[in-house]
């Protein structure tokens, strides 16, 4: 194993954002590429030469070629001024390190050759007129001629998009005139200034300082038009003691209040309660498939003060009252009293969980009643700015929540067309409505004029000064009494085997992806993108994932049709394969507004994202481990791994008692390491996917109060968010994940309030693998979500357009 280890203290900056050090995310993002080269090791620069002219020329004339080109096929394209419903996808070649044609991603108004261009074509000595030179130059003329008359049709065009575009506009304001002072009137709505509030007496627990002020804020806040808000706290800081606070400011209330959170929060919520108010309020936890919560009535339920739900509980109702299921020729739907209830206050734990306003999950929440709403939610914008308006419809912050007609007053907050594409409030087309978030926002932002982009993002702030509170840990450290959190990345490069086998799998798989470009078929092909981009990252960890896949296995236990590994929180789609939910989720994202086909069968993908969870029997999905497909006896670790073993060794000599929690989104990466750290000596239990919430808590409780239990393996697709997990003060994430929300999530868990040791948090990753460019990919995440949350205008403006269109729109 080659040696390099970075220590990228939050002070340096370098290569990791660490939350709790902001400065250190604006040098992380105002890095060029030579600072790179203190998180990669130095490479030979490739000594490029000076191009001569004619070859610039030439180059200058292929490109104006090109442009020209690119721009008319995208005037032919039909341009609807609405905003599209874009998902971030996967800029596969930026990931894969093949160059890409960009030209397509250039701003229009760059799309127009620069006149300059044409005259370097004639420019250079004059050469003596041969009849051939004399022919070119009259070819190069009609070759300019025909130039210039497409770039006249092209205004022309331009202007007429123009007008129509402003001639909606004066359309959309005569239908509707409260938009022309929308902006003033959001102006004249006072920003509330937190202050603290007293210590509510209801609470046994000390409030913090900013706390209290955060009690105060919400409690105003539901005084205001909007009724509720979001409390962005980072992750730790205690926005449930704050949430369970506000419910006993008004305790008891005329209704129960609803608290929605993931599946393996529902006891960790229920337990707080209870230990915050000694007892005082009457919870209930709300399974959806036992018998005895499910079959409760509106009387019943209306006798509690607090109801907990899962997210999944609360879509799997909503569907089957709403859309029901097939029974031979009948379609059966089944009342939910849950969702009939109005509640007192909703209150989304993790609120990013809806991000995604068309699944199933989000328009449940859409659908819940309540006098106040509440998101919770230290990441509330993980991958695009579009996530945000998923948020601030639940909260109904009108109008930016709304569409509007263009061709009567009709303003839709929970806007869909009907089966004929219109829409069912006015009878007027689906086109004829535009959505203001997108109009005002999400379009200039994710644009490419620089002054419009300013301004929308200068807006953006103006809503989330009014709807949202956000504090940092990094201002609130002593009243924490939080520990420092340091960022290492611990990198290394393949060993020499290793090596020659990624060489070839990377060779193979950028192979294949040229193929899909060069053929123009780069965006019928993501499933296999996507499969070719899994195998690189399962290398970088063990080759065994590649080579040992479940598929050649043959054990009856559910395996994912995308990583090829025991399927977490397994779900079916109606071609009968199975995934991990998160899998087919990132997957269905990643195909924006295609339809993707199934990644095994390759039909048209149909399933249902938010189905509950099939269940697993415990016993065949561990018998299914890798480990029981490897000769283990004649096995060899890898990189990775041993460089797992080196750094938790290195704690051990440290004499420390320290607990480590070891996150990975391969299941079968955990069993690997699960079985050479027990060889080594090490105590652990694992967390993952296939659990029951039951399982789930009994791992977390075995590792909370084990002394001897050293290391917490967790799966990040199930583990990686609303945990409290204080007993560990080391972090260990194993491969990185595209979205660095993710990342800080899971990090935090251990660094929170609570905990007493200082934190490290280590990002292992292999230098000479596809990791390091997920690294950079991250940075580029996290600028757009520094600069759309945290309101740092700094980090905003280090992303160019494309940068800003490839994470908004992922083109
Ligand atoms: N005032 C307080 N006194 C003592 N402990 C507290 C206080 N506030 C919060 N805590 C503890 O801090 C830990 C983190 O709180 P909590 O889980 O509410 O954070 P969070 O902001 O919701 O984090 P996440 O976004 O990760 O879910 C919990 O263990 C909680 O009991």
């Amino acid at each position: 194993m080659s040696k390099g280890k970075n220590r990228a203290a939050s002070s340096a900056g370098k290569g990791f954002i660490d939350d709790s050090e902001d400065d250190a995310l604006s040098e992380a993002l105002s890095l060029d590429s030579s600072d790179f080269e203190t998180i990669t090791p130095p490479r030979k620069r490739q000594k490029t030469k000076a191009p001569t002219k004619s070859k610039v020329v030439r180059r200058a004339s292929n490109k104006a070629r090109q442009l020209l080109s690119s721009y008319t096929d995208l005037v032919d394209e039909d341009v609807s001024e609405e905003g599209s419903e874009d998902e971030f996808i996967l800029d596969t070649s930026e990931i894969l390190g093949i160059a890409s044609d960009g030209d397509s991603d250039v701003p229009i108004r760059d799309l127009l050759p620069d006149p300059a261009i044409f005259e370097d074509l004639n420019a250079g000595p004059s050469r003596p007129k041969t009849a051939a030179r004399i022919a070119a130059n009259s070819k190069k003329r009609a070759k300019k001629a025909e130039s210039n008359r497409r770039l006249r049709k092209f205004a022309h065009i331009r202007d007429r998009w123009d007008r129509k575009r402003a001639m909606n506009r004066d359309r959309l304001e005569e239908a509707h005139p409260k938009l022309l002072t929308m902006w003033q009137d959001l102006a004249d709505i006072p920003v509330l200034k937190p202050v603290e509030a007293t210590q509510p007496p209801s609470i046994n627990r000390k409030l913090k300082s900013f706390q209290l002020e955060g009690l105060n804020w919400m409690m105003r806040q539901e005084k205001t038009q909007y009724r509720g808000g979001l409390l962005g706290d980072e992750m730790g800081m205690g926005k449930t003691i704050q949430a369970v606070s506000l419910i006993m400011s008004d305790y008891p209330a005329r209704a129960p209040s609803l608290v929605v959170v993931p599946p393996v929060a529902l006891m960790q919520w229920s337990n707080e309660i209870a230990e915050y108010t000694d007892g005082t309020l009457k919870v209930l936890v709300f399974h959806g498939t036992n018998s005895k919560t499910k079959n409760m009535s509106v009387r019943e339920l209306k006798k509690y003060d607090v109801i907990i739900v899962s997210y999944n509980s609360l879509e799997s109702m909503h569907r089957k009252e709403t859309k029901g299921w097939t029974r031979g020729d009948d379609i059966i739907k089944e009342a939910s009293a849950l969702m009939a209830i109005k509640f007192h206050r909703l209150i989304l734990d993790e609120a990013h969980s809806i991000k995604s306003r068309n699944t199933g999950v989000a328009k449940a929440c859409f659908a819940l009643q309540g006098d106040y709403k509440w998101c919770l939610s230290g990441t509330p914008v993980q991958n695009r700015i579009g996530e945000f308006f998923s948020l601030l419809r639940f909260l109904e912050i009108r109008p930016f929540a709304d569409y509007f007609c263009r061709s009567c007053d009709c303003e839709q907050l929970h806007w869909a067309l009907n089966d004929e594409h219109m829409c069912p409030a006015c009878d007027h087309s689906g086109a004829e409505h535009v959505s203001i978030f997108n109009q005002e926002l999400l379009n200039p932002i994710t644009g490419d004029v620089a002054a419009l982009r300013s301004d929308a993002m200068d807006k953006l702030h103006m809503i989330t000064a009014r709807m949202m509170l956000r504090r940092m840990k990094r201002d609130h450290t002593s009243s924490m009494e939080l520990p420092p959190k340091e960022i290492v990345i611990h990198n290394e490069f393949f060993g020499e085997i290793e090596r020659d086998f990624s060489s070839s799998i990377m060779t193979n798989t950028t192979r294949k992806f040229d193929t899909y470009v060069a053929q123009g078929v780069m965006l019928n092909n993501y499933a296999n993108i996507f499969g070719l981009i899994m195998q690189m990252r399962q290398v970088a960890n063990h080759p065994d994932l590649l080579l040992k896949k479940h598929s050649e296995g043959g054990q009856n236990v559910l395996v994912c049709n995308i990583c090829d590994e025991p399927a977490e929180e397994a779900i079916r789609s109606r071609c009968h394969h199975e995934f991990c939910r998160s899998c087919i989720k990132s997957y269905i994202q990643s195909a924006g507004d295609d339809s993707p086909d199934c990644p095994r069968c390759h039909i048209a993908l149909s399933i249902d994202l938010e189905q509950p969870d099939i269940e697993q029997d415990e016993d065949m999905v561990k018998k299914s481990s890798i480990i029981n497909r490897i000769k283990m006896e004649n096995w060899t670790s890898s990189s990775k791994i041993e460089m797992l073993v080196y750094d938790l060794y290195k704690l051990r000599s440290k004499k420390q008692t320290l607990k480590s929690i070891v996150f990975s989104q391969f299941t079968s990466m955990l069993q690997l390491i699960e079985w050479r750290l027990r060889r080594a000596g090490f105590n652990t239990v694992m967390l993952d996917g296939s659990m029951t919430p039951a399982q789930r808590q009994k791992s977390i409780e075995y590792f909370m109060k084990n002394a001897d239990v050293e290391v917490f393996l967790v799966s990040l697709k199930a583990g990686g968010v609303a945990l409290n997990l204080t007993e560990a003060s080391r972090v260990f994430i194993v491969d990185p994940w595209w979205n660095p929300a993710a990342e800080w999530q899971s990090a935090d868990r251990c660094h929170r309030i609570g905990q007493k040791r200082p934190c490290v948090i280590t990002r292992l990753v292999i230098e000479d693998s596809v990791e390091s460019r997920m690294v950079l990919l991250q940075e580029k995440k996290a600028a757009m979500i520094s600069g759309t949350i945290n309101n740092d205008k700094v980090a905003m403006d280090k992303l160019s357009p494309e940068d800003l269109q490839f994470l908004f729109r992922g083109t």
